[in-house]
């Protein structure tokens, strides 16, 4: 009989290695060294003001306009460095999307939320908009419900449904990664599940990095863990060992709720 096939290892969408950022003479990430597999979901988790959402902003230069802000070390995406010479920042942000905590629909209608962005990379046709718009708005889980009123505002939206609308309107340029800064952090327990069952139908074809507070979001959405605290990576590993056998005794305790 012939061995079982080992599973083919994930592939390494960001491979990031001793990441130092600063805000001025603030030294906010110390040393950052870790790797995010594609098509899975990595959860950065920690007390406030850890650096999670700096170090999520990093991946696409999102901080790139902070006054004070400087960067040291490599952020690679697949292989290419970020922040290289000859790195086309628009490219890099249509190739790594972000959905921000607060919903933050445009002031137009729920198509014209999501042709923003082809529209922007000169698609014109109307026929072809209209693929993207109802494409993204299904894999964002909000077609149905808003299939009959695709040019009514998004603003008379529910807060859930304007952030499955800002996750279809990332997806509409279809990036290759998903930044998530606290996504659910604004919306009741109903809409929170939904965004939890579409991040876990999205890691099928996306790489989804998710700033999250709560634990549990982070134990139920996640493939690998992260926990940062004062600006260092304490440990990052398997969700579920993290949790439950975390290596570090400062991961234990803010995983049992002992502080933080
Ligand atoms: N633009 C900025 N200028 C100066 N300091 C900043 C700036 N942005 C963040 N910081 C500081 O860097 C540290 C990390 O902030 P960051 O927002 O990354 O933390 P966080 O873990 O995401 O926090 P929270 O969970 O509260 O959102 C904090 O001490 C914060 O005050």
């Amino acid at each position: 009989m012939s061995e079982p096939l080992a599973a083919a290892p994930a592939r390494t969408a960001f491979s990031v290695q001793d990441l130092h950022v600063y805000y001025g003479n603030f030294h906010a990430l110390k040393g950052i060294t870790l790797d995010i597999p594609a098509r899975s979901v990595t959860a950065l988790i920690g007390p406030s003001g850890c650096g999670k959402s700096t170090f999520l902003r990093t991946l696409n230069r999102m901080n790139d306009l902070v006054s004070g802000f400087r960067m040291t070390g490599k952020v690679l995406l697949d292989g290419v460095d970020v922040y290289g010479p000859d790195l086309d920042v628009i490219d890099l942000r249509t190739r790594v999307g972000m959905v921000f905590q607060r919903p933050n629909p445009f002031p137009m209608s729920i198509f014209d939320n999501v042709a923003y962005g082809p529209r922007l990379h000169g698609i014109k046709s109307r026929s072809r908009l209209m693929e993207i718009v109802e494409r993204s708005l299904t894999a964002a889980a909000l077609w149905d419900e808003v299939r009959d009123r695709l040019h009514h505002s998004a603003l008379g939206l529910s807060g859930g449904q304007q952030q499955r609308l800002c996750i279809a309107r990332a997806l509409a340029v279809e990036p290759e990664v998903l930044l998530m800064d606290e996504p659910a952090s604004a919306l009741d327990p109903a809409a929170t599940a939904r965004i939890e069952d579409l991040i876990h139908s999205l890691k099928e074809r996306y790489t989804i990095v998710i700033v999250t507070h709560n634990m549990q979001q982070a134990a139920r959405v996640s493939d690998q863990t992260a926990f940062f605290l004062s600006g260092e990576l304490v440990e990052c590993g398997p969700t579920r060992t993290l949790f439950t056998r975390p290596r570090d005794r400062r991961t234990e305790d803010y995983v049992t709720g002992r502080f933080g």
